[in-house]
């Protein structure tokens, strides 16, 4: 079968890898990607903007100041919005900023991430068209600044006030105390002129809580800041360090009512306060995120999974049998333990992304009919993936960089910068460990709502079904009945962990604890049970994915999926157990099908990585180039260091060379 990445002058062993693919390369892509169409057009992007030479690298960005990456992210940005702008759809514009620019962040990240889906779906009529077509066409810059120095979690308690004066009718917005500024916005700093501004509204001395208002923070000829404005940068970070993450403070800033986001919640010229069909509306910026992020967190780790299976591949250290040739490292058990199940996950974890878009698609529509019934479900469910997509993202670039060794080390590898991107995940949008407890608030619904019989949606209609034995290792021989007892074994310890954490929750209330302070009491099981719920919808969506592929590819992702499926229920193995529900037996037959896919999946992983369909551009490795010349590649990147350009540094002849002469004075 063809791999379509075969090209004369590769290393040979990558050739050989590639030789023994038994699918097309080409389907597996396109059918990740969408259709052959899409697959076509991302390569194209890729081939356009390698040609570019307004996109060319004069030395990597490894290599250079955080000022100096700043500025070259900047005009690279440039060219995109306007050059670009007009060449590709939306939905090809995070590919097109991938290839052309990185994935360290540049000046308009927040401007599409936030800034504009705010207005989109916050901002009333009136002030949509005034500001969307000025936004839209680049005229202005703008971000979303909600973070404070001492509050990011817990928006209730967040400092920054804006204040009705119906005399003027204007909003007179303030940071009271130092522990208020805005403290993280992405391209708040620098680069934007604007800001939509998280603020607890006050009317007549009341706080109706946080509310989201536009606030210009610049000068648009100048880009100074405005009088009453402190802005700036918040220093460097472990990455995004090509954006300006910033600071805000703002001196009783007067702006007219109309720029508070109207479309939810309304303030009338009077001060009536109009609250909206939902009271989270005003969050919806984060949910767009969230639901986005999923699919991009998916492509950073298929990065990782593509650099370290094609090193290993290309790899040789040590023997396997005496007297034997060194082996390429991918022949090792705990290599291809290590990196496989980082493939699977990958793709695992891009199909959920693709679902959960177009559940946020689903909702946003229901939203715009006054329809927000869908909101409770999508906003348990992106809480939960970005929680659990994060933290998994996070460990297994850090296998793949561990796995390739020392060069995992170096910033050749692309792999620590990978790592440092992945991990702020973790943290934004919600820390993990509160975002869970969003996803746990759900379950505790779902369980009553399971027991009083009443209708579940269908992310949580396991809920209402009973438990069976469990299957596994008993349906032998037919590939299909295994994946599904799996997948009922996984249901029922998703059920059961909810269920079990609902008890404990009652008992705590029932021995004398305010609800509250029974919920801090189990939180632990709580969020182990989101854990397993959005570990099920993962699962549940690879098998969707599986049984709706063409019959060419169905063999591969077959493969895959057992993969996935052995791998996350050996991790799982403790709560498996834990009740019952499976025996050793059971567990060891599924890490004695593990192994058995490692074997079987062999064959097929340079291939599988190779349909990520990630240019050399976009990949930025020396390790994971997709001709495996990596050696002369590694020493070429080297001479680029900048302590290089000299034979003899001022460090040496200042410093060291003499204190080695006054010590060889003193002989
Ligand atoms: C084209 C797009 C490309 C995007 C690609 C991605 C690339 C990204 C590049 C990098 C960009 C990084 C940018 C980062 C930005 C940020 O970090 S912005 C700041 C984000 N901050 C947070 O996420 C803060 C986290 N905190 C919260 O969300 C909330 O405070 C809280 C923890 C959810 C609690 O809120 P609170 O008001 O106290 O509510 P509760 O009492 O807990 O809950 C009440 C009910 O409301 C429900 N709920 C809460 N939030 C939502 C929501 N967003 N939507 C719907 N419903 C919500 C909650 O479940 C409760 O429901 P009930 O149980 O029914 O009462
Ligand atoms: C790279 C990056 C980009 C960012 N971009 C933006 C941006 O563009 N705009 C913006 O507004 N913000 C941004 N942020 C800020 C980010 O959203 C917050 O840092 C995040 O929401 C976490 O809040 P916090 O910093 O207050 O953490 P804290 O809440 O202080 O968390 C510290 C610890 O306390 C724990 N904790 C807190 N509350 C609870 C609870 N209720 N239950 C249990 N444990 C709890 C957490 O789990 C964590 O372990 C960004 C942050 C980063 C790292």
């Amino acid at each position: 079968m063809p791999n379509r990445c075969i090209r004369p002058g590769d290393n040979p062993d990558l050739t050989k890898e590639r030789e023994t693919c038994t699918f097309d390369t080409d389907e597996l892509a396109a059918n990740l990607y969408g259709s052959r169409r899409n697959l076509e057009r991302r390569r194209e992007i890729s081939q356009k903007v390698s040609a570019d030479p307004d996109f060319a690298d004069p030395i990597p960005h490894e290599f250079l100041s955080r000022e100096k990456a700043v500025d070259a992210t900047a005009k690279k940005s440039k060219v995109i919005f306007q050059k670009w702008k007009n060449l590709v759809k939306p939905e090809e514009m995070p590919h097109l900023v991938n290839e052309a620019v990185g994935i360290q962040g540049f000046p308009l990240a927040l401007h599409h991430a936030m800034f504009l889906p705010s207005l989109n779906s916050q901002a009333d009529d009136d002030l949509a068209a005034e500001i969307l077509p000025r936004a839209k066409a680049y005229e202005i810059i703008g971000t979303y600044a909600q973070t404070e120095m001492g509050h990011g979690t817990n928006l209730r308690e967040l400092e920054t006030t804006a204040t009705y004066d119906k005399t003027t009718q204007e909003f007179v917005i303030n940071t009271p105390t130092r522990k208020a500024m805005k403290w993280w916005p992405g391209n708040l700093g620098k680069m934007s002129n604007y800001a939509v501004v998280c603020c607890q509204l006050i009317i007549d001395g009341k706080n109706l809580g946080p509310h989201n208002f536009l606030v210009q923070l610049r000068c648009e000829k100048t880009h100074e800041p405005l009088p009453g404005i402190t802005v700036g940068d918040i220093g460097p970070k472990i990455a995004y360090n090509t954006t300006d993450n910033g600071f805000l403070a703002l001196d009783n800033v007067r702006i007219p009512r109309r720029q508070m986001l109207m479309k939810h919640a309304k303030v009338s010229p009077d001060g009536t306060y109009t609250p909206p069909i939902h009271a989270k509306l005003n969050y919806g910026a984060m949910v767009h995120v969230r639901a986005h992020m999923i699919y991009s967190h998916g492509h950073l780790l298929a990065r990782a999974a593509a650099v370290a299976t094609r090193y290993s591949a290309v790899r040789r250290q040590g023997r396997i049998e005496n007297g034997g040739p060194e082996v390429q490292i991918l022949d090792y058990q705990t290599q291809q333990h290590r990196i496989f199940p980082q493939i699977a996950r990958a793709y695992a974890i891009l199909f959920a992304g693709q679902e959960v878009r177009d559940q946020y698609a689903k909702t946003l529509e229901g939203i715009a009919n006054g329809q927000a019934d869908l909101l409770p479900d999508l906003h348990a469910l992106t809480s939960g993936l970005k929680s659990v997509v994060t933290f998994m993202g996070g460990l297994g670039i850090e296998q793949c960089r561990m796995s390739c060794g020392g060069h995992g080390y170096s910033d050749a590898s692309g792999l620590p910068k990978l790592y440092g991107v992945q991990i702020g995940g973790c943290t934004y949008e919600g820390e993990n460990m509160v975002m869970l407890q969003q996803t746990a608030r759900y379950l505790m619904k779902g369980v009553k709502w399971a027991e009083q019989g009443k209708s579940l949606s269908p992310s949580i209609a396991y809920l209402g079904k009973k438990s069976g034995k469990s299957l596994i290792g008993l349906k032998g021989g037919d590939i299909t009945r295994e994946h599904e007892a799996i997948l009922e074994t996984l249901e029922h310890t998703a059920r059961r962990l909810a269920i079990d954490a609902s008890q404990l929750w009652e008992k705590r209330i029932k021995g004398g604890e305010c609800k509250e302070r029974a919920w801090n009491g189990v939180t632990v099981e709580m969020n182990r049970a989101s854990r397993v719920y959005t570990r099920l919808f993962m699962a549940r969506s690879f098998h969707r994915r599986l049984l709706s592929s063409p019959s060419s590819i169905r063999s591969v992702l077959s493969d895959l999926f057992s993969l996935y499926l052995h791998y996350e229920c050996v991790d799982m193995a403790q709560h498996l157990l834990e009740d019952g529900h499976c025996n050793g037996g059971q567990i060891q037959y599924l890490k004695k099908r593990l192994y058995e896919d490692l074997t079987t999946l062999r064959p097929n992983a340079v291939s599988l990585v190779d349909s990520f369909e990630i240019s050399d551009r976009e990949l930025n490795s020396v390790l994971g180039r997709r001709d495996g010349n990596v050696y002369e590649a590694l020493f070429q990147w080297a001479k680029q260091s900048e302590l290089n350009y000299t034979d003899v540094l001022p460090a040496v002849k200042n410093y060291m060379m003499p204190m080695m002469e006054e010590n060889r004075s003193k002989l």
